[in-house]
């Protein structure tokens, strides 16, 4: 018998999950380990969190291998398939990670020094746990390859756009399951105008048309657009003049823009959506109006740029079980035909919306889409 390990290290979190192999993968074994850090808790599917003290990303990954070998049993793991965020201009479909394309994969940490360089880390991991296994990268740029210029290019001179200056764009793993969910279940949607938003610790959003990203709020890096749990979100560039001016290196101001900016920096206490929601905080308040502010207007800008709106689908964690944050998005947009059926919202049921407009909340699987990559990859 043999099995498929999926590894999806995000910013705030390693997630891993088991399956049997088939062209549909079966879930056999989900879980994560959330809360990097001095206090950092592992989770599987069906048990309760229990907390395993300070845990990086590397800790992290020996803890889930591990746990993994020992619910295996007599079972080879014949394929590992790895969230990579960045691929770059170069990568776009699934890929094997061979020594090349890893040193390649190396070279863009500097784009998404969150993720990148635990994602490559994890490949060697993973290489040296199953040895055996092939290794497969997915890519959360990839959904957005072949958006339109206006949303790829960034108004610099052009040699940058040529060296890879561009808005990438991020989280597509979890816009290709989303957008998958809407054209099975709804196919009326699937070729109308939608905007995903996945709000997780890292947000972004995206404009879909007939099923295929036609812009993001993030970027070059996975700083740009929504404010995040700890990311700043758009910025005007003249603040990091200033904030060179003054002295600051670029070390210092990456430190700032990834890892103390968005709802922590503007809150001053935490990153997390749950705490700042439980908190009486003017400054909690003021950074969750930030927040909700910027959804608005992105919303507006991208169903502006579709020339209208079918459908607002949430997703992530804030996404998919922040009831409040849902509300206070939709508020205001009946022009949009966007009205918010309340007691639907607060259960997190999956059609939330009675107007002409659909709003739905579908729970993302970018294991999921790893999973199946990997089972194509193995034929
Ligand atoms: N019930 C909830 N209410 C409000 N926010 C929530 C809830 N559950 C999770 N969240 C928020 O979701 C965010 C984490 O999202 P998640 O998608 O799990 O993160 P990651 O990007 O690391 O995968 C945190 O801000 C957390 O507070
Ligand atoms: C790209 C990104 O921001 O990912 P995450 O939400 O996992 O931090
Ligand atoms: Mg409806």
């Amino acid at each position: 018998m043999s099995a498929i390990l999926t590894l999806n290290a995000g910013s705030s979190s390693l997630k891993f999950a088991v399956y049997a192999p088939a062209p549909e993968p079966e879930l056999n074994l989900s879980g994560l380990i959330e809360n990097l850090g001095p206090l950092a808790r592992m989770k599987l599917k069906g048990e309760d969190a229990r907390e395993i003290g300070p845990a990086d990303h590397a800790a992290a990954v020996r803890a889930i291998l591990s746990t993994v070998e020992g619910h295996l049993g007599d079972r080879d793991v014949v394929g590992v398939g790895h969230r990579i965020v960045h691929g770059g201009k170069t990568f776009g479909d699934p890929v094997a990670l061979t020594a090349d394309v890893i040193a390649q994969l190396t070279a863009l940490n500097p784009l998404a020094p969150l993720h990148q360089p635990h994602n490559l880390a994890a490949v060697a991991a993973a290489q040296a746990a199953f040895p055996e296994a092939l290794q497969i990268g997915c890519f959360d740029t990839a959904f957005h390859r072949g958006h339109p210029f206006v949303n790829d290019a960034f108004a610099l001179p052009r040699h940058l756009y040529d060296e890879g200056v561009r808005r990438y764009g991020f989280h597509g793993l979890s816009y290709d399951y989303v957008t998958g969910v809407v054209a099975q279940q709804r196919p009326d949607l699937a070729r109308g105008r939608v905007v995903v938003c996945h709000l997780g610790n890292g947000a972004s959003m995206c404009a879909v048309q007939g099923g295929r990203s036609i812009g993001s709020t993030m970027g070059f890096s996975a700083l740009d657009g929504l404010p995040m749990g700890t990311r700043c979100g758009q910025l005007d560039p003249g603040v990091l003049l200033y904030l060179m001016a003054r002295g600051m290196g670029a070390a210092q101001i990456e430190q700032m823009l990834y890892l103390e900016s968005g709802l922590k920096g503007l809150s001053g206490i935490s990153h997390d959506m749950r705490t700042l929601l439980a908190s009486a905080a003017p400054e909690a308040a003021e950074a969750i109006d930030y927040y909700v502010f910027r959804i608005k207007r992105e919303l507006g800008a991208m169903a502006a740029v579709m020339g209208g709106l079918d459908a607002v689908v949430f997703c992530g964690g804030i996404g998919e079980n922040a009831a409040p944050i849902r509300a206070r998005v939709i508020e205001g947009l009946g022009f949009l035909g966007l009205q918010l059926d309340a007691a639907a919202n607060a259960v997190n049921a999956t059609d939330i919306g009675i107007g002409p407009t659909e709003i739905l909340v579908i729970r993302t699987d970018e294991e999921r889409v790893i999973a199946r990559a990997v089972a194509r990859a193995l034929g």
